[in-house]
């Protein structure tokens, strides 16, 4: 019966069983209430209610998606148009009943407008939810003061403090709905409004009653802002967010709305809310990946994916795996040793026990994994992803195999971090179908996956991976090929600035707590000793940097042309590995304990490690710690740029946002560059690498230098300045 209409921003109206008229929120792809979207349901809304014939009203959404919400765009610019309060209040005051047909999604104001009907009825598959807090705001069309006055306190301020999105049933169980059905909504609705006609209203328009409080609703407030602040990372919309639903205890409606409306005003004006909001949208333009042979997500397939293999059963090897079965691909799971391949798959095993048992999944999911020694039955596979050691001529000998056995299509995948995919593709007869899948530990966790294109690699590899990132719900990020590719070549620096300034006089408490501070859930310090210093300490081995092999010609703390701090490098020396050792920057309790505590030996050899190299200890303030840390690591962001490795900065912010936990509240590296000002980041990384001549990756660069020169034209026109500046760069 849900019709398909026309696609123009309009509020349908038609009439269905006689005297029911039907409202279809129209505006594609979700049905946003745009500035068009208000005024047409504003004119179409009065008119049915004027309508002597109409008796009661359903609103729907076009396509079966009921709304997305406010348009997100719109918050940018000057407000106009009908406001959506007002409009939510006609539809409450309304004397027809008025029923809220939902499929798809009510989300943000679309849930508002649902909860100003006097009804909800909801397709079993809808999901509904306030997400404004993840948007930096918090539901400003009476959201924040209708929801606690319709469930329990509690559940209203968990999903409007998370954004957390729940499915109809859960939202029948709060009372967020009032019936769910596995039918089409829209007619359920129109029955439903039909058989309430000329039955009271007045107990079902929410702004007319109080919110229901647990008993002692003081001290829950108390405990609950308390539990937001530690969570919150320094965010502050879900402080507001609880703000506002305090209100619609303490408070009337309409004081509650008043509150609301201001608290709104206060968090769109604030820069976490334009970060949060840019992110939103640099999450679906990395879904937009070109290549700069002109090969797009547009005009290129993915191949379709059987089966695929992964070889290397340690920890990336088995997160892997498990993330693949979970996208519902058989994996065959190969390793070189049984005792090896065994270890693997118990724990495979056990991982997939507790994936498929949260997630309530009855797949047979036993009969998706198979573990062997032979890598001649990777013949059968659509797709390989090696995830052995970080050792090029390991990795060599693999792809060398694989080459050979494989069928002569495959995709052939490297889960390297840092190594160089197209020597790795010269060993193999197919180097067009060998692709980078740089995933993040745990692999079947973390949502980032960079997907890396050497100077041979064909855009059907890349598309592949890339359709391989969303049935895997990642988020995939096209990148060309360089040292670290883009995650892990910027990384670098900020970890290098933690240890020169150790070495200058910080400690790494400090160093962490500003960072933490910051947004990080986790300093620097703190992720070394949880990852183990080693994995560092093999890569510096591996580049020649330290160990066996390190390249003649440096000294002790200058190698590779510039400052090297060999303080990690020590550290492993001794067997001080982080929390797998019971000690590294921190001190645990015992091998494997998680607290970290004040290292006294850390202190005492830091003392004596400046005093011996002869250098002069300073004051290293926040300022300091948080400018050496990040900034380096953003002019990084901006030689990536400028050497087109990454195709945009929200490519590089959504790395950083998903791989490396930055804060999504400050939008990415290059986004904060772009909140401080570009003038400041030059002046300071000139004043720093005055200071410090001897790290040259202080120096600006100069794409850097070009955009302050020209003004610092805003994030979203970089993209464009970079194509007309490049061959002048
Ligand atoms: C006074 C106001 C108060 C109110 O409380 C505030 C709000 O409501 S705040 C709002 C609260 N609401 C939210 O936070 C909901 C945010 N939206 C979502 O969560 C998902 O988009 C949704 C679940 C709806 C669909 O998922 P899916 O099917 O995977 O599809 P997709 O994600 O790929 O999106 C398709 C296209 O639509 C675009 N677009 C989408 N929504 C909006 C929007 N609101 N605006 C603008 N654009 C939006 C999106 O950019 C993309 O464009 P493109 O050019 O094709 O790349």
């Amino acid at each position: 019966m849900t019709q398909t209409l026309a696609a123009a921003t309009m509020a349908a109206y038609r009439r269905a069983a006689g005297c029911i008229a039907v409202i279809t929120l129209t505006n594609p792809p979700v049905n946003t209430l745009s500035y068009l979207l208000r005024e047409s349901f504003y004119e179409t809304f009065r008119r049915a209610n004027a309508d002597a014939e109409v008796k009661a009203i359903v609103i729907c959404g076009a396509d079966g998606k009921f709304c997305g919400g406010a348009d997100i765009k719109e918050f940018a610019g000057k407000f106009s148009g009908p406001s959506l309060v007002a409009l939510i209040d006609d539809v409450e005051q309304s004397k027809k009943p008025v029923v809220a047909a939902i499929e798809g999604m009510a989300l943000g104001g679309g849930l508002e407008l649902a909860l100003g009907c006097h009804y909800r009825i909801a397709h079993t598959k809808a999901q509904v939810g306030f997400p404004e807090v993840t948007l930096g705001l918090l539901p400003a069309a009476g959201g924040s003061q209708r929801l606690p006055r319709l469930i329990t306190l509690t559940s209203a301020l968990e999903l409007i403090t998370t954004g957390r999105r729940i499915s109809a049933p859960e939202a029948l169980k709060l009372g967020i709905v009032d019936k769910v059905t596995d039918k089409n909504a829209l007619d359920m609705a129109i029955d439903f409004a039909r058989d309430i006609i000329g039955k009271p209203l007045e107990s079902r328009r929410l702004s007319l009653r109080t919110t229901p409080c647990p008993p002692d609703v003081e001290s829950f407030l108390d405990e609950a802002l308390a539990s937001i602040r530690k969570h919150s990372r320094g965010a502050i919309a879900p402080l507001a967010c609880l703000q506002a639903v305090r209100a619609s205890v303490y408070s009337t409606f309409d004081e509650g709305l008043k509150k609301e409306q201001e608290l709104f005003k206060m968090l769109l004006t604030s820069g976490q809310a334009r970060a949060l909001q840019y992110s939103f949208f640099a999450q679906r333009a990395t879904k937009k990946w070109s290549m700069p042979s002109g090969a797009t997500w547009k005009n290129t397939s993915a191949r379709p994916l059987r089966k695929a293999a992964v070889i290397g059963l340690g920890t990336m090897g088995r997160g892997i795996t498990v993330a693949l079965i979970k996208a519902g691909i058989p994996v065959i799971a190969v390793e070189m040793g049984l005792k090896q391949l065994e270890a693997g798959k118990t724990v495979i095993m056990s991982m997939l026990e507790k994936e498929f048992k949260k997630k309530q999944l009855t797949k047979a999911y036993r009969e998706m994994a198979a573990f062997t020694l032979d890598l001649a039955k990777l013949q059968e596979v659509d797709l390989v992803v090696e995830a052995v050691f970080e050792n090029m001529s390991l990795k060599k000998q693999i792809f060398q195999q694989l080459s050979s056995l494989c069928s002569a299509d495959a995709i052939l995948c490297t889960n390297t971090s840092t190594l160089d995919i197209d020597e790795i593709a010269s060993v193999t007869t197919t180097p067009h179908l060998v692709v980078g899948m740089h995933f993040f530990a745990p692999a079947h966790v973390m949502k980032l996956l960079e997907v890396i294109y050497g100077p041979r690699t064909s855009p059907t590899a890349v598309a592949t991976a890339m359709q391989l990132a969303q049935q895997m719900e990642k988020v995939g990020v096209v990148v060309g090929n360089c040292n670290g590719f883009v995650g892990n070549r910027m990384f670098k620096l900020y970890a290098e600035q933690a240890y020169f300034l150790l070495e200058e006089g910080a400690i790494p408490e400090q160093v962490d707590q500003v960072l933490e501070d910051f947004g990080f859930p986790m300093g620097i310090f703190k992720v070394s000793d949880l990852s183990g210093l080693d994995i560092e300490w093999k890569i510096r081995q591996e580049q020649g940097l330290t160990g066996p092999k390190q390249i003649p010609g440096g000294s002790f703390r200058h190698r590779a042309g510039g400052r090297y701090s060999p303080l990690l490098d020590i550290l492993c020396e001794r067997g001080y590995l982080g929390q797998k050792t019971g000690q590294g920057w921190y001190l645990y309790e015992k091998p494997g304990g998680r607290v970290p505590t004040f290292n006294l030996w850390l202190h005492k050899f830091l003392e004596e490690y400046r005093e011996l190299h002869g250098i002069q200890k300073h004051y290293v303030g926040q300022d300091e710690i948080l400018e050496r840390c990040l900034y380096p690591l953003i002019n990084m962001g901006f030689h990536i740029l400028e050497e087109r490795i990454a195709a945009s900065p929200e490519d590089i912010d959504i790395i950083y946002v998903f791989g490396y936990s930055w804060p999504r509240h400050w939008g990415g590296p290059m986004f904060y560059a772009s909140m401080v000002g570009l003038p400041r980041v030059l002046d300071k990384l000139n004043y720093y690498h005055e200071i410090h001549p001897d790290i040259p990756t202080l120096e600006p660069s100069s794409l850097l230098k070009k955009l302050v020169a020209n003004g610092s034209p805003p994030i979203g026109t970089w993209g464009a300045f970079i194509k007309e500046h490049n061959s002048k760069l």
